[in-house]
């Protein structure tokens, strides 16, 4: 597949403090790309560097091959999305859509029939047929979005950014947009880049996920592989899935504060040290139950369970007064009701452990 945009060695840096430390990646076209990291990661400034709001320290910004430097943002045929949608709040839905077309600084469409039949045929991929001479004042967040999305669109950008573009959007809806979202990407065939702090809506939605880190990517890969194999400690915290434990490889164990791990055979090169076991990996057995040698097992005091439909999430205090997250899908069986204070075996076998090194 052909790459849409290259960074090589993207830097941004505000007051001496980097945002960007050194970003490199390169986008296929025709693709729904995820990009996850914490709050103040950078994913923000990547997006603005990206589409030229801002220039970056160092390093180039390649667009089906031509270097973006000095390239005014309008004219990059980059689309962003904001989060807050920027809407005009005293314009109809048609009017919203079109205002991008008419005033666009290069190639401005001026006449009334083309506008009206470009606006007509993007209310119609997005959704919005019938709601076209509605404020949008008077349309639901759902519908902002998808005029949000429409107006950006209807210029025929080459790709598009779009900045937590769900992050206004109450539970429901943002669940339902997530697939309205990929329909509409597909339909119109450009690369969207997403940014969001969800890792579910990241994995969810990315044919690929770029997982940025202090202003790095720390792993870019499909979810699957993300999920499954996060390249490194920080990557599987953000995915809010797994245990972690800091410590070091000593011989063929994982020395922790919680304790010693003997390890099977794969390490993997990551910047640091960790120990990370995802919460479904783990069973709670009886506090007498014995493990085979395949098994590793540390012993935990039951806080309280969560029930989130498929699932059940319980937390157990270590001794170490760390907390301990087990996931028991309810597709298996239902665990049994666990006994506040008691101690219980929380067991996984050691191969399931991603230990890296
Ligand atoms: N205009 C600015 N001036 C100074 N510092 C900035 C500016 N913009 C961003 N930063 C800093 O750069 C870092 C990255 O910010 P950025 O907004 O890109 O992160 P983010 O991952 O988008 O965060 P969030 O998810 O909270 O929006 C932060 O430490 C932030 O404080």
């Amino acid at each position: 597949m052909s790459t849409v945009l290259q960074l090589k060695q993207v830097a941004k840096s505000y007051g001496g403090v980097p945002a960007l430390a050194s970003v490199d990646f390169a986008l296929p076209g025709d693709a729904y790309i995820s990009l996850l990291g914490p709050s103040g990661s950078g994913k923000t400034t990547l997006l603005r560097v990206i589409a030229g709001f801002e220039e970056p320290d160092s390093g180039s910004i390649l667009f089906h091959g031509e270097r973006l430097d000095g390239v005014e943002p309008h004219a990059r045929g980059i689309g962003f999305v904001f989060q807050n949608f920027a809407l005009f709040p005293h314009l109809s839905v048609t009017d919203n859509v079109a205002f991008g077309l008419r005033n666009r600084k290069i190639d401005p469409v001026t006449d009334v029939s083309v506008v009206n039949a470009r606006v007509r045929d993007m209310l119609a991929l997005v959704g919005l047929k019938g709601l076209e001479d509605r404020a949008v004042t008077q349309i639901s967040g759902g519908q902002r979005q998808r005029v949000a999305l429409a107006r950006t669109l209807v210029t025929e950008p080459k790709m598009v950014l779009l900045d937590e573009p769900l992050g206004a959007l109450d539970a429901n809806l943002r669940s339902r947009m997530r697939s309205e979202l990929k329909t509409i990407r597909e339909r119109c065939g450009v690369t969207f880049l997403h940014v969001t702090g969800s890792e579910s809506e990241a994995l969810a939605m990315g044919d690929m996920v770029l997982v940025l880190d202090q202003g790095r990517i720390a792993q870019a890969a499909t979810s699957d592989v993300i999920y499954n194999r996060p390249a490194s400690a920080a990557v599987a915290r953000f995915l809010n899935c797994y245990n972690l434990f800091a410590g070091d490889v000593v011989d063929d164990h994982f020395v922790s504060q919680t304790g010693r791990f003997p390890l099977n055979a794969s390490l993997r090169k990551a910047p640091q040290p960790g120990y990370a076991i995802r919460h479904d990996r783990v069973a709670i057995r009886p506090f007498d139950a014995a493990i085979s040698t395949e098994e590793i097992r540390i012993d935990g005091d039951f806080i309280a369970s969560e029930y989130s439909g498929a699932a059940i999430n319980s937390f157990f205090a270590l001794g170490d007064g760390r907390v301990f997250e087990v996931e028991s899908h309810l597709s298996h069986s239902r665990p049994p009701a666990f006994v506040e204070k008691s101690r219980y075996a929380l067991v996984w076998k050691k191969e399931d452990a991603l230990v890296f090194g």
